[in-house]
C-alpha cells in the first residue's frame, strides 16, 4: 500500500486515476485548487482544496502525510492561450512543478508520475513518434511540459533516489466506462467532446479545421486513447516504479489514426444524429499526422488497453455529455 499526492485530480484525467485507484490498497490525497476541475469529480479519497503557488500549504500537508508516490496533473492545458499568454504557462507548469519537484525531493517523496504529452514531438517528419523521435514543441504548451521532463531528468541523475515515469499521452478522449468521471470543462477544443456537442444539440454545427491536408481524405489523422487506459498505464507506472523500475519516458498512445472526417462519421453513427459539418482554414500549429509508437510501454510497464476502440471511445464521451 503507498500513500499518494494527486495533484489535479479533481479534473478531467486526474480524475478518471483517481476513480481507479478506488480499486487499489492505496491512499489517496487530491491537491487542486478547482481553477478548472471539480469537487464532485474527486470520487476516492480526500480533496485539499490548494494552489500549487501555495507553498506553504502543499509542503504542510505533505509533512503532514508522509506520501510515497506523487501523480502530477495540476497545469494548464490550452494551446492556443499559451501562445497568447505563456507567462501563465511557465508559471503554472514550470515554476510550480519545479517548486513541486523541490518539496518531493526535500521530503523523500521518491517516485513521481508526471502528465506529459505529445505536443512535445511538434510537427514530426512522417507523424509516427516512438520516444526517440526528436523534440521540437511549437508552441509554450509543448515547451513547458519538455522543460519539466528535463528537469526530472536532471533531479534523477543528481538523487538517486528520485525515479519518474512522464507520460507523453496523445489524443485523450472518452469519460470512464462505469459513468463515474468523464470532461467536464466548458472551454474544451478536443474533436471528440466538440462532436458530441453538436450531436447532442449543444452546439450548431463542427467545424473542421482543413481539409487539404496530404493524408487519406485531407484532414488530420490522431491516435485517440480511452481515458480508463490512460489511468490503467498510471497504475502500472505506479507498480513498475514501487517494484524498484527506473526513470523512464514512455508515449502513452494506440499507435492507431484516424482522421476528422472518420472520427466525425463515427460520432454521427454512434449518436445517430446527422449534424452539421463545415470545413475551416487550417488551425495553426496542427501537425497532419500526430500517432505513438507503443512498444515501449506495452514491454516495461506490461500495459494492454481494454478499449482500443473509436466506438467505446464516442459511446463514452456520448453518455457522459448527454449526462452533463
Ligand atoms: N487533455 C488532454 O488531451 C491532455 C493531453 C496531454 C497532456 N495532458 C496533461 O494532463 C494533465 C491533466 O489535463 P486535463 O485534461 O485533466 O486538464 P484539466 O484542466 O481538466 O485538469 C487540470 C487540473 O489541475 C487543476 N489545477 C490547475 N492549475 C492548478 C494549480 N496551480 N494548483 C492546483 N491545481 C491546479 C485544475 O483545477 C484541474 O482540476 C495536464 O497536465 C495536461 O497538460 C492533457
Ligand atoms: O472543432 C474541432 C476541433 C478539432 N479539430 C481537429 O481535430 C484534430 C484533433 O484536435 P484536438 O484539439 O482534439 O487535439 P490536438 O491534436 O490539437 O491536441 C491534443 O493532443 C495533443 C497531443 O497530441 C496535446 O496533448 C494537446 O494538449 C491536446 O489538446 C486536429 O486536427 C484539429 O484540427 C477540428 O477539425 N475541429
Amino acid at each position: 500500500m503507498a500513500k499518494i499526492l494527486v495533484t489535479g485530480g479533481a479534473g478531467y484525467i486526474g480524475s478518471h486515476i483517481v476513480n481507479l485507484l478506488r480499486s487499489t490498497e492505496h491512499e489517496v490525497v487530491v491537491y487542486d485548487d478547482l481553477s478548472t476541475g471539480r469537487r464532485e469529480s474527486v470520487t476516492f479519497g480526500r480533496l485539499v482544496v490548494g494552489e500549487l503557488e501555495d507553498i506553504e500549504k502543499l509542503e504542510g500537508l505533505i509533512q503532514e502525510e508522509r506520501f510515497d508516490a506523487c501523480f502530477h496533473f495540476a497545469g494548464s492545458i490550452i494551446v492556443p492561450e499559451s501562445v497568447e499568454n505563456p507567462l501563465k504557462y511557465y508559471n503554472n507548469n514550470t515554476q510550480n512543478t519545479l517548486d513541486l519537484i523541490n518539496l518531493c525531493v526535500e521530503n523523500n517523496i521518491n517516485k513521481f508520475i508526471f502528465s506529459s504529452t505529445a505536443a512535445v514531438y511538434g510537427e514530426p517528419a512522417g507523424g509516427v513518434c516512438t520516444e526517440e523521435t526528436s523534440t521540437n514543441p511549437i508552441n509554450p504548451y509543448g515547451r513547458t511540459k519538455l522543460m519539466t521532463e528535463w528537469m526530472l531528468q536532471d533531479v534523477a541523475k543528481a538523487h538517486k533516489d528520485f525515479e519518474y515515469i512522464a507520460l507523453r499521452y496523445f489524443n485523450v478522449a472518452g469519460a470512464s466506462v462505469d459513468g463515474r468521471v468523464g470532461q467536464c470543462s466548458p472551454l474544451s477544443t478536443h474533436l471528440i467532446k466538440l462532436a458530441c456537442e453538436a450531436a447532442l444539440g449543444k452546439r450548431e454545427e463542427l467545424l473542421i479545421f482543413g481539409d487539404d491536408y496530404e493524408t487519406r481524405d485531407g484532414t488530420c489523422i490522431r491516435d485517440y486513447i480511452h481515458t480508463d487506459d490512460l489511468a490503467r498505464a498510471h497504475l502500472d507506472a505506479l507498480d513498475y516504479l514501487l517494484g524498484g523500475g527506473k526513470s523512464e519516458v514512455m508515449n502513452c498512445g494506440y499507435g492507431n489514426g484516424f482522421t476528422v472526417k472518420e472520427v466525425i462519421d463515427v460520432v454521427k453513427r454512434v449518436s445517430g444524429v446527422n449534424f452539421r459539418v463545415k470545413v475551416a482554414p487550417r488551425r495553426d500549429g496542427d501537425p497532419p499526422v500526430l500517432m505513438s509508437k507503443t512498444e515501449k510501454i506495452s514491454k516495461k510497464l506490461r500495459w494492454k488497453p481494454k478499449y482500443n476502440d473509436l466506438s467505446v471511445i464516442v459511446k463514452t464521451a456520448l453518455d457522459w455529455e448527454r449526462e452533463l
